[in-house]
């Protein structure tokens, strides 16, 4: 069973239902590694028109997409061509597209100057007209609940929601949408929408379009299907937040066969500050930055080819 909370109650500690959201939250971290929310600030409209821009975006010819290919820049920001990402290594390449986008650090920061590719510029396609204006305010959002959310979720787990407050000034999250086409023909047992994984950072604040194709490992084996209509998010936890809370916060592997019909997904993978220390306590230590892009070495095939 994955948890399905309210995120109101979870979050406002004099709310009426905040115990019992607590103890299905803390069941949803540190048993599952999933949950679902709803009663969010973030209104289902405000969902479909991010998903209306993204499905826009993707049915352009690949010719116009490749002037955005992430590849030609070597950071992830942009699209995606199908293939451009390995998430298990024992499989194909994904058949998804996908498009990224990061935070912009605002002009003068002294970050910026330290060039690292957590926060590389954006590529903005021109068409659709409102792709950059509906995203930017999407990520707004987004990242200001996304942190009450994970500092509420850590508090349920034990793991002292606090503590994280501060951690994420700059947020190195980043905005996806995933494209999965109708599963195509010519696809075998080893070609997914997007093979078996975990997540690399902290949290994955998740909408999708409400339509099936997401499945979550069971520990004791098999897979359980998992969907949440458009206004309500799939929330799951990433290997750095695992290794960070000392397990406290689960992150569980995940997979999408791929559909039937086409689908489109939205992961916001919001990862703390580029120099957060997220080892352990008394453990050598570890920077988000780091762990984030020797990941990100592994799995985009076109840094794949050019790491060492
Ligand atoms: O499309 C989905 O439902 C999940 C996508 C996913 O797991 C990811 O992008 O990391
Ligand atoms: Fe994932």
């Amino acid at each position: 069973m994955i948890p399905r909370i309210d995120a109101a109650a979870l979050i406002d500690p004099t709310h009426a239902g905040h115990h019992a959201a607590r103890d299905a939250t803390r069941i949803g971290a540190s048993e599952v590694g999933f949950l679902t929310v709803y009663n969010t600030p973030i209104t289902a409209q405000t969902v479909a028109d991010v998903i209306a821009q993204y499905r826009a975006f993707f049915h352009l010819p690949a010719a116009q997409k490749a002037d955005y290919d992430m590849a030609k820049t070597g950071s992830n920001r942009g699209w995606g061509a199908a293939g451009s990402e390995q998430v298990d290594p024992n499989a194909n390449p994904d058949y998804k597209q996908v498009f990224d986008c990061g935070l912009e650090l605002a002009k003068g920061d002294p970050v910026a100057a330290l060039g690292l590719p957590a926060y590389a510029p954006n590529q903005w396609p021109e068409t659709p007209a409102d792709f950059s204006d509906t995203l930017r305010a999407y990520y707004r959002e987004t990242t200001a609940f996304a942190l009450d959310l994970l500092c509420a979720i850590a508090d349920a787990a034990d793991a002292d929601g606090d503590y994280f407050r501060d951690k994420f000034t700059r947020p190195m999250a980043l905005l996806r949408g995933n494209f999965y086409p109708e599963r195509p023909a010519w696809a075998t047992e080893k070609d997914f929408g997007i093979a078996t994984h975990t997540d690399y950072g902290c949290m994955t604040l998740l909408a999708t379009d409400g339509s099936p194709g997401l499945e979550v490992r069971n520990r004791g084996g098999g897979w359980t299907p998992i969907t949440a209509p458009i206004g309500e998010f799939v929330i799951n936890f990433g290997e750095m937040l695992d290794i960070w809370t000392e397990g406290r916060i689960k992150a569980t592997p995940h997979r999408v066969l791929g559909p039937k019909a086409e689908r489109i997904s939205v992961p916001l993978f919001f990862n703390p500050d580029h120099d957060a220390v997220v080892s352990p306590h008394g453990a050598p230590i570890v920077r988000a930055a780091d762990h984030l892009q020797a990941r990100f070495n592994e799995t985009y095939v076109h840094l794949q080819t050019t790491a060492s």
